[in-house]
């Protein structure tokens, strides 16, 4: 049973099974059984996951409410089993509860590991990965076969993390991103929510065992640790002094080595890698996300895809490539990320929050230990806020002031508040020059006897919880000559 202080105002909950709560509803795609649903019971929701109480917000307003004015008292994380073990007991940024642990690693990340001027040192690494990319793709393109893009775009942005976070050193020894790919899925798939236990006591152990969770979570830890071991040993090498190119874990020693000077807290090798695994989990899988839906989306729709080639053509000439000194010039294509964004939001339900203190959300009471979703996903598809939502056009946000920073919350992909995501650089820089250079590179056609509404746009909740489409994107590609 929900327990109901006395005189309380709970919010409407669905009906609910004896030790499953509501996990019966849930179904493969939460947010979307979480936007039905709460055309019934209304846009705050109270649900069971098992044991666990879980409130649902699926209006701006809502939203509003509990990510600015309620953030301090709703802005911690639930302590579960596999973020504790894959977090190092919770000393990263994206599990760790709300307290002075937090606040300081996520000052620091912010001002060194995210800071623009960081995010800015990194160019040239999404500039050389794109054009290995383009490079990869034109081989396709001279054969006139489809290529797999949802696969290219992923070992993209794949790359492009794993230099940022570890530099060269893997090159040719044998450690290589590719092999680094599949630890980073298998940790996704243990990562991803509550073990049985969590939301049904006793039984729930048992089920665990049995289908070996706890096993499998042991072992991508020991896989994980050794990998990230063997990066922070070979960055502590003397001749490591040598390249002049920082990488995170360098910084990240750095910092580390600075502190232990000035005796502040430190920054130790279980916080480099806690920041690590939360770097490739929420910096890999999104952004590729965003280009592969905005791929289909064009792929779909041939007058917004010759528009935007014509921007970025008129725009880069000759040159080859785009740069992302060009971006700035590509209004056209930022609309297109934006409206990526808004229909498929990768973090569809955010990260959930947990509740720190009680308060109020459109007068209903939300007790502490609560966990919360935003539902952005219903959000930016509410015709309350857009008008024909369903409908894929980056237009809507021309002369519009509206962006994704948190301050708007009828779209907030990256969440907002104290926890929202520090990487929104990071990812629009990497979403904006990989879609551009796709459109300015090659002209892309469909598979021989497919027509654009064959496009399967089904979503798929992949194993790492992001949204990602379901099934592969491919498209054949045709050499553009500027
Ligand atoms: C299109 C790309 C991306 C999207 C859509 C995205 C989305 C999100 C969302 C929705 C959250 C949770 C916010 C909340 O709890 O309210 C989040 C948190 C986070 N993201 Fe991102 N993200 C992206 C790229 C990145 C990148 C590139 C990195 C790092 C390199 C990153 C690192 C993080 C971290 C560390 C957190 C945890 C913050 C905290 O709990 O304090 N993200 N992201």
């Amino acid at each position: 049973k929900i327990i109901k202080f006395k005189g309380q105002n709970l919010p409407p909950s669905p009906p609910q099974l004896p030790f499953l709560g509501n996990l019966h509803q849930l179904g493969a795609l939460p947010h979307q059984s979480f936007t039905k649903l709460s055309k019934k019971y209304g846009h705050v929701m109270l649900f069971k996951y098992g044991r666990i109480p879980f409130v649902i917000i699926n209006s701006a307003e809502a939203a509003k409410e509990v990510l600015k004015v309620h953030d301090i008292d709703s802005c911690s994380r639930a302590q579960l089993t596999g973020t504790g073990k894959l977090s190092y007991n919770f000393v990263d940024i994206a599990f760790a509860p709300y307290g002075d642990y937090w606040r300081q690693i996520r000052k620091i990340c912010v001002l060194e590991l995210f800071s623009l001027k960081r995010a800015q040192s990194f160019r040239f690494i999404r500039e050389e990965e794109v054009g290995l990319l383009v490079n990869s793709i034109s081989q396709s393109a001279s054969s006139g076969t489809p290529v797999d893009l949802s696969e290219k775009i992923y070992a993209l942005t794949g790359s492009i993390v794993f230099r940022m976070a570890f530099g060269q050193i893997f090159r040719g020894s044998g450690l290589d991103n590719h092999q680094f790919e599949k630890l980073v899925r298998a940790t996704e798939s243990v990562m991803g929510g509550f073990t049985t236990e969590e939301c049904i006591p006793y039984v729930g152990w048992i089920i665990d065992r049995l289908n070996g969770y706890h096993a499998k979570l042991e072992k991508t830890f020991r896989d994980l640790d050794a990998f990230f071991q063997k990066a922070i040993d070979d960055h502590l090498k003397p001749e490591r002094a040598m390249e002049d190119q920082e990488d995170i874990i360098d910084v990240m020693l750095k910092i580390g080595k600075d502190q232990t000077k000035s005796g502040e807290a430190q920054i130790t090798h279980d916080n480099i890698k806690a920041v690590l695994m939360n770097i490739f989990l929420g910096g890999v899988d999104t952004s590729s996300i965003t280009v592969i839906w905005s791929m289909a989306e064009l792929a779909r729709n041939p007058r917004l895809m010759k528009k935007a080639q014509d921007e970025v053509r008129n725009c880069v000439g000759k040159q080859g490539r785009v740069t992302e000194d060009d971006l700035d010039q590509l209004p056209y294509v930022k609309m297109i990320i934006k409206e990526t964004l808004r229909l498929h939001p990768p973090a569809p339900l955010l990260l959930a929050r947990e509740s720190i203190s009680h308060f109020k959300v459109d007068g209903y009471d939300i007790n502490p230990k609560t966990l919360i979703q935003v539902n952005v996903w219903a959000i930016g598809r509410d015709p309350k806020y857009w008008k024909n939502p369903e409908e894929f056009y980056p237009e809507r946000f021309m002369d519009s002031s509206i962006d994704y920073k948190g301050q708007n919350f009828e779209f907030l992909p990256f969440g907002s508040g104290r926890r929202v995501c520090p990487g929104i650089y990071l990812g629009i820089r990497t979403s904006e020059l990989a879609l551009a250079n796709l459109l300015y590179c090659f002209d892309w056609k469909l598979p021989k006897g497919m027509k654009e509404e064959d496009i399967n746009m089904e979503e798929g909740v992949g194993v790492s919880l992001n949204l990602s489409k379901k099934t592969a994107l491919n498209l054949v590609p045709l050499n553009y000559v500027p």
